[in-house]
């Protein structure tokens, strides 16, 4: 059984720089993934995705399922995970809590009040504005979390929360009634 803290949060609210915090200070190693890793390494064609070249709405199933079952694969090898994600598409969370079941995950909804993500999102500008806000309008309804923090708060406050939480063994998200 491999361990998976899950980063839940709307895009900007926070959750890589957690993500990279905690790496820093847990004292097992956890890879860091997100599907913005295999974006940033240049694995997935965006520039053709982007120009028209090729159509990301009949590819972004098959695109998302491999990433979910890749996850599963590093954990099932033994591999701790740190993974940071958006549930914003339906059947995700059933998903994932089918291909997380014989491992231990720890559930952390990471929140951000909308005027700080508005404010993140205009900041940074390489996302599409409003995505943000919809997504905290949306991403953690129906969502069971062992665990939420808000991002305005300290990271180290968080980290130490997040791995208070994990010490603590106990488990009373959505993904921990599928624990084998
Ligand atoms: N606690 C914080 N205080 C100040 N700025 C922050 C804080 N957390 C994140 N930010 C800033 O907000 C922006 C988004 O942060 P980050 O990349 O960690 O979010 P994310 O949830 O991983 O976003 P995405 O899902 O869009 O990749 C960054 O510019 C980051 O510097």
């Amino acid at each position: 059984m491999s361990q998976i803290i899950f980063l839940h949060g709307a895009s900007s609210s926070g959750k890589s720089m957690i993500a990279r915090a905690l790496q820093h200070r847990i004292d097992e190693p956890f890879w860091h993934v997100s599907i913005d890793h295999l974006r940033d390494a240049g694995v997935l064609p965006l520039i053709r995705y982007r120009r028209g070249d090729f159509d990301w709405q009949s590819d972004r199933a098959k695109i998302f399922d491999g990433f979910h079952k890749s996850l599963a694969a590093y954990a099932t090898a033994g591999n701790n995970l740190i993974l940071e994600h958006i549930l914003d598409t339906p059947r995700w969370a059933e998903e994932l809590q089918v291909l997380f079941r014989p491992h231990d995950v720890l559930f952390v909804a990471v929140q951000c009040p909308v005027a700080v993500l508005v404010e993140r999102e205009r900041d940074r500008g390489d996302r599409p504005q409003g995505s943000a806000e919809r997504d905290q309008a949306t991403i953690h309804l129906d969502r069971r979390y062992d665990l939420e923090v808000n991002s305005v708060d300290d990271v180290d406050a968080n980290v130490r929360a997040i791995l208070q939480a994990w010490h603590s063994g106990l488990r009373r998200s959505e993904f921990s009634q599928t624990l084998a």
